[in-house]
């Protein structure tokens, strides 16, 4: 009797999951399912393809960089983006492309912390125009819908809009853009729109409401892709270099470093500070007067424009050496000097149609 109670828990166990199985085959059907840290245990696959790690679910932003940077690879979904790091790391994928910052957004902070917590290298970036939609179930209309769901990013990118657009709505983060139009279709959310690609819509079975809703056309994101090993840095095209330094509280360092490359002509791309983890705050006896003051510690990300096979370049970083305690090369790796095609033409070059735009 105890063994027949048994077995009958194990079958409806067996049952839940094949029902909870059969659940998501329908929302999502043939959809490869995010890594997740679980999946670590797996032995690495082995495939002729190159494999992409990217974050978010097919249809997000990055699986479409993940293309234009390796046109033949395989894309491999992941929830998070230090399992992209990770999946590298552990051979699981042989590449991972990850955002970094985004023309109206601005950088995105955890993939620079990440870079400095593992050890991959750049090896190229690639930008991506970024035209963001407004995804429902069919049949819903805009005075339907009371709540937006996307990117905390896609949600920043299109603030303006979904104002000007006269949405009574809340805004909810999410994980990536596709992964929330793959929930309203998931759970039949008739009150809920997304903001996600155009090809996020066709995978999920949405409608497009509105196309275009970022709030500048020439919306951008970059993204840098990142491998185990670094690439030989060449002379014959323009090449960039990204490093993280950090400096002891000497005055004026900071001057210097950058002095450094501009009494090169070295042009520099971007500068971001984040502060130091190990160290966040410095704490300074006041001479004279009591007290003491907390100066925040940082850590400097710096791109500039020069190969590391240029003496130039490899002059400055020499120079810099002298003034600053920590110092680590992250890449040095092709500039994108591509045209900006955008996600549609990468994904369905033959058809850049008629879409109902703002
Ligand atoms: O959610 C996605 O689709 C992503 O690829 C992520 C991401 C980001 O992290 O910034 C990438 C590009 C867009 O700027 C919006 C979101």
């Amino acid at each position: 009797m105890e063994n027949e109670r048994e077995g009958s828990t194990h079958l409806q166990l067996a049952l839940q999951e094949s029902q909870m199985v059969a659940v998501a085959a329908t929302a999502t059907p043939f959809l490869p399912q995010p890594l997740t840290v679980s999946d670590f245990a797996r032995p690495p696959l082995h495939g002729s393809n190159l494999r992409v790690a990217y974050q978010g679910v097919p249809g997000a932003y990055s699986e479409s960089a993940a293309s234009k940077a390796y046109p033949e690879c395989e894309p491999i979904p992941c929830d998070q983006f230090e399992v992209a790091f990770q999946s590298v790391e552990l051979w699981l994928a042989d590449r991972a492309v990850l955002p970094v910052e985004n023309s109206l957004g601005g950088s995105i902070h955890k993939n620079y912390d990440l870079l400095l917590s593992h050890r991959l290298h750049i090896v190229g970036e690639v930008k991506l125009p970024v035209r963001h939609c407004l995804l429902a179930l069919p049949g819903v209309r805009k005075e339907d819908l009371t709540r937006v769901i996307s990117h905390p990013q896609a949600l920043s990118q299109c603030e303006l809009t979904l104002t000007k657009l006269g949405l009574n709505v809340s805004r909810e983060a999410f994980d990536d853009t596709a992964g929330a139009a793959q929930f309203i279709a998931a759970n039949n959310l008739l009150d809920t729109a997304a903001i996600a690609s155009e090809r996020a819509a066709e995978i999920y079975g949405m409608n497009i409401l509105a196309a275009g809703i970022q709030d500048d056309p020439s919306n951008v994101t970059r993204f840098v892709m990142l491998a185990r090993e670094p690439i030989i840095p060449r002379k014959d095209r323009p090449f960039k270099t990204s490093i993280v330094f950090a400096h002891d509280e000497s005055t004026g360092v900071l001057f210097k470093v950058l002095s450094a490359f501009a009494f090169r002509n070295i042009n520099l791309n971007k500068i971001e500070s984040r502060p130091r983890r190990k160290s966040p705050v410095r704490i300074v006896e006041n001479g004279t007067h009591s007290g003491t003051t907390r100066y925040f510690e940082y850590l400097f990300y710096l791109d500039f424009e020069a190969s590391m096979a240029d003496q130039k370049a490899q002059n400055a970083l020499s120079e810099l050496q002298e003034y600053v305690t920590f110092l680590r090369v992250l890449g040095s790796y092709p500039m994108d000097t591509s045209p900006l095609a955008c996600v549609t033409d990468l994904l369905y070059p033959a058809a850049t149609a008629s879409l109902p735009s703002i």
